[in-house]
């Protein structure tokens, strides 16, 4: 049976990066995706300004909302402090099998609960299924019609706090229109957009960091 691309960028990691170093997963990723074949990662332009957010929320528990290959998994969860976790959710269960294996190759494992499934049936699950009180960083990462919805469920679910972070990918280029509109009308958020470029490419696109002023 023929292989798929995230199967194909696997195979690269585990001939090419070291198991156990999350960095060298991240950047064989990257030298894959802008060398071979162009895939949905947040990429490593990107990547730096997700990093940079993560330093600034040190979240003890931080959510991720689309998966895919496991990239950003990899990359938030070498920055979480001992005892922090991130819990991503996936709901395409071929690209959550190749995840769960790019995350354990990197030895993120003990940080990272991959949740496969649909995001708007996980998030009413994390207080009671998965022992979350509230919810310290958020990265938005999925379809982009499923923004909007997801920061509303989250909020009616008490899932964020004061302070807490969403950071969205993609606000640009594929688009998220209306999650751009709602959080920048709203009373409960304070928005910055950090214009970048879509991963791999010179399109441009921006992330939009939208921080729960309770
Ligand atoms: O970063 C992303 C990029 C694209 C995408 C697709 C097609 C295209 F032509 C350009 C960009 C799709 C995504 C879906 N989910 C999460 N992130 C994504
Ligand atoms: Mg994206």
């Amino acid at each position: 049976m023929n292989q798929s691309k995230e199967q194909r960028i696997l195979n690269f990691v585990l001939q090419n990066a070291v198991r156990g170093d999350p960095c060298s997963v991240v950047d064989a990723i990257d030298k894959y995706c802008s060398q071979k074949e162009w895939a949905m990662n947040v990429g490593d332009e990107k990547g730096k300004i997700l990093d940079k957010t993560v330093e600034e929320a040190n979240p003890s528990v931080a959510l991720e909302l689309g998966t895919y290959c496991g990239y950003s998994a990899v990359r938030i969860s070498r920055l979480l402090k001992a005892g922090a976790r991130l819990l991503t959710v996936e709901f395409n269960p071929e690209f959550a099998a190749v995840a769960k294996q790019m995350i354990e190759f990197a030895g993120v494992q003990d940080k990272v609960k991959l949740l496969e499934g649909p995001s708007e049936e996980i998030i009413p699950q994390l207080k009671k299924k998965y022992e979350v009180d509230t919810l310290d960083f958020v990265f938005l990462d999925h379809w982009k019609d499923r923004y909007t919805p997801d920061t509303k469920l989250l909020q009616e679910c008490n899932l964020l706090r004061k302070g807490s972070i969403l950071l969205a990918d993609n606000v640009i280029f594929p688009g998220a229109p209306d999650f751009l509109n709602y959080v920048r009308k709203s009373p409960h958020f304070q928005c910055t957009n950090y214009p970048s470029h879509l991963e791999y490419m010179q399109v441009e696109d921006a992330m939009e960091k939208a921080v729960f002023l309770g």
